[in-house]
């Protein structure tokens, strides 16, 4: 049969089932999905494919899913440390964004977001930002897959009038990039503290009309739970669900502090999170009870936040800081273990998005989405259990080569269609143009 590509591979990880780890075998694609997976003798005598690749002395996992991302806020990487959330985002950030957002900045943004990502063997991220428009553009110009916000506040910004004008752009948005096969929409309330029950309300309809999940940033400072208990007389999970939001489609972010109720109340909608746990870790928001909520059975993925607050796009420092931290909180070695991490970083990011009929894993019909990791290096030698390097020794600089929807985005370590000193030097004209007024 002839096919498009055929890849062969010291290790693959197809991470569904779960625990698998095949050796010396191959993958077959084509038409940008993937045919088949058998050992490489056969395949080579089953398959005639366009382009043969052996990666030799690499691992190929399913390429990485970013389930909570500001991409655009690249622009902003360093701008302001060592602030907790509150501080941060308003005597900080928001003042930079009111200043500076525009659509040619989420443009400009999510292209250097994207290009990191990439090659750093993420295929898919999930956004939550203004201009979603701009984001979707940035993200099919890098041809990585991407879950794009339509973003909502009760209070006005550059982008936006009112809640009704950011539901009417995020959705204007998505009829632009409705024949775009890598895009897909969420809806994205930012906070229980910046979204009204009348506009949670109208977001709950919206995502029923549109069949789209819901992406909320939830728990992720004790203050937000004081300030909702106060406000609204409940916290703020609590209030979600008298408003109806608890349900599959809702995936939380952060989700920091939670009591056994909370947890059991989550996996009983069928809830998922995003643990995002460098960010909480530097803006000192705490450490979220994954092996709890993991336990519990409720849907986990990996997400990096915005690089303003962690200050990396990196999953492979996500997967093994989940994994360390859950180890450390608990006092058991044995929670979350690198199967898990990497689980997390891959089908639990595509079942939350509602994208596990497409990406997340490795099975035939299936999207080609694809990250291979090169062991060629002293530090990941020897190899016992090649998951257990994943997530415990290889970094985001071991990533050589990325395939989204069959398509190489990367090769032997280098970005395809995009010129990275272009984005550097674009990185540079914003900067000239951010400080040093923003810097305090
Ligand atoms: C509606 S656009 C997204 C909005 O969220 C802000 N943001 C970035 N990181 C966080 C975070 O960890 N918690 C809350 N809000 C965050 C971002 O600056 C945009 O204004
Ligand atoms: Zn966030």
């Amino acid at each position: 049969m002839n096919i498009d590509l055929l890849i062969d591979a010291r290790w693959i990880v197809p991470v569904e089932p779960v625990g698998v780890v095949l050796e010396n075998h191959a993958v077959a694609i084509d038409a940008g999905k993937i045919v088949a997976l058998m050992p490489r003798a056969a395949a080579a005598e089953a398959f005639t494919p366009r382009v043969h690749r052996r990666l030799d002395r690499h691992v190929l996992i399913p390429g990485l899913i970013n389930l909570h991302t500001h991409a655009a806020m690249s622009l902003l990487r360093g701008l302001a440390d060592d602030l907790p959330l509150r501080e941060w985002l308003e005597n900080h950030i928001w003042p930079a964004e009111g200043r500076h957002v525009s659509a040619q900045f989420v443009y400009d943004g999510t292209r250097l977001a994207a290009a990191e990502m990439l090659r750093g063997g993420i295929t898919c991220f999930n956004d939550m930002y203004f201009y979603p428009k701009a984001a979707a553009d940035a993200a099919v110009a890098a041809g990585i897959r991407a879950a794009i916000g339509i973003v909502s506040f009760d209070f006005p910004t550059p982008y936006a009038a009112d809640p009704d004008d950011y539901l009417l752009k995020g959705l204007a948005a998505r009829d632009a990039l409705r024949d775009e096969p890598l895009i897909s929409f969420c809806l994205a309330p930012h906070a229980p503290y910046t979204v009204g029950d009348r506009n949670f309300a109208r977001v709950l309809t919206l995502a029923e009309q549109i069949d789209a999940p819901i992406h909320v940033h939830i728990h992720e400072t004790a203050h937000e739970i004081e300030e909702s208990i106060k406000v609204h007389g409940v916290r703020p999970l609590a209030r979600l669900h008298r408003l109806g939001l608890l349900s599959p489609g809702l995936i939380g972010v952060h989700a920091v502090h939670l009591t056994g109720d909370e947890i059991a109340l989550l996996a009983a909608h069928g809830c998922s999170l995003a643990h995002c746990p460098t960010s909480n870790l530097k803006l000192a928001s705490g450490i979220a009870p994954v092996s709890e909520l993991l336990h519990a059975g409720v849907n986990v993925g990996l997400g990096t936040d915005g690089a303003a607050s962690n200050n990396r796009l990196d999953l492979f420092q996500e997967m093994r800081l989940a994994a360390l931290l859950a180890k450390g909180v608990s006092g058991r070695a044995d929670v979350l273990g690198a199967h898990q991490a990497l689980h997390m970083a891959t089908l639990g990011g595509a079942r939350a998005l509602g994208l596990d009929a497409k990406t997340g894993s490795l099975l035939p019909g299936k999207a080609a989405d694809l990250c291979a990791v090169a062991f060629d290096d002293l530090a990941l030698s020897p190899c016992f259990d090649p998951v257990s390097h994943l997530v415990y020794v290889a970094g985001r600089e071991h990533v050589s080569d990325v395939w989204v929807d069959g398509q190489a985005r990367v090769e032997q370590r280098l970005l395809l269609g995009i010129d990275e000193s272009e984005l550097i030097k674009l990185a540079a004209l914003w900067q000239n143009k951010i400080c040093p007024r923003d810097v305090t």
